[in-house]
């Protein structure tokens, strides 16, 4: 085995061994029968029997981003000569707001500018559902997405623009639904170099 596989490998086993708690499953039924009775409802109607048993299913499939390190899937790189930017754009995601536990989804856009190394393309997607599967707030999850690409695919820069619509401000709350948030993060390059910044941009908003 080469000597940069054997390291690629150890990394990984690390990464893997870096997993928080898996979700525990009983305790989320039992708080989810305590809402219920909580709000005024009967948890032994037929109806809802099997209510906090779904719930904690659901909770498991969108929480499952705590369990797992999103690196494990920026480790295999490919040499590649290509000084300009990639960019995935329009990448849908569904995560879900710690404040209030309600959704909010959109769209995830990145563009790094590799250095001599590029990473696979659905690489890039993978990572951002790992982070949008936790209580996020969509600033913190924009600046997680940047962070991992700048420490792993080591580019010159990267970019990454997020938009969504949240929930919690459009069927509760002040509710204005078509409101969208717009976050972004920039690093390297990206951040330094204003016409690489509007390079990216442009190519995302396909606006010259
Ligand atoms: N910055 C940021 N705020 C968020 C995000 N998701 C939800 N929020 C906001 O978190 C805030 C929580 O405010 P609080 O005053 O503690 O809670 P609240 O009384 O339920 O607030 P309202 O939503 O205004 O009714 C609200 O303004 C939400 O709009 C996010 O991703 N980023
Ligand atoms: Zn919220």
């Amino acid at each position: 085995m080469a000597k940069s596989e054997e390291m690629t490998l150890s990394k990984l086993a690390a990464l893997h061994a870096s997993e928080y708690q898996p979700v525990d499953v009983e305790r989320i039924k039992h708080a989810v029968r305590e809402i219920l009775l909580a709000v005024g409802e009967d948890p032994d109607r037929e109806g809802l029997l099997e209510t906090p048993d779904r719930v904690a299913r659901m909770y498991a499939e969108v929480f499952s981003g705590l369990h797992t390190n999103p690196a494990i899937h920026l480790q295999k790189l490919f040499t590649q000569k290509h000084d300009e930017m990639v960019i995935v754009k329009d990448i849908e995601f569904a995560s879900c707001c710690e404040h209030h536990l309600l959704p909010f989804t959109g769209k995830a856009h990145i563009g790094y500018l590799p250095d001599g190394k590029v990473v696979g393309l659905s690489k890039l997607a993978r990572v951002v559902d790992v982070v949008a599967k936790r209580p996020q707030v969509q600033e913190r999850m924009t600046e997680t997405i940047a962070d991992l690409i700048m420490s792993e695919v080591q580019p010159r820069g990267v970019g990454v623009i997020i938009e969504a619509s949240h929930s919690c401000m459009t069927i509760r709350g002040v509710r204005k639904p078509g409101a969208m948030t717009i976050t972004s993060a920039v690093r390297g390059l990206v951040k330094s170099n204003p016409m690489t910044r509007n390079e990216l941009m442009t190519l995302v908003y396909n606006k010259s």
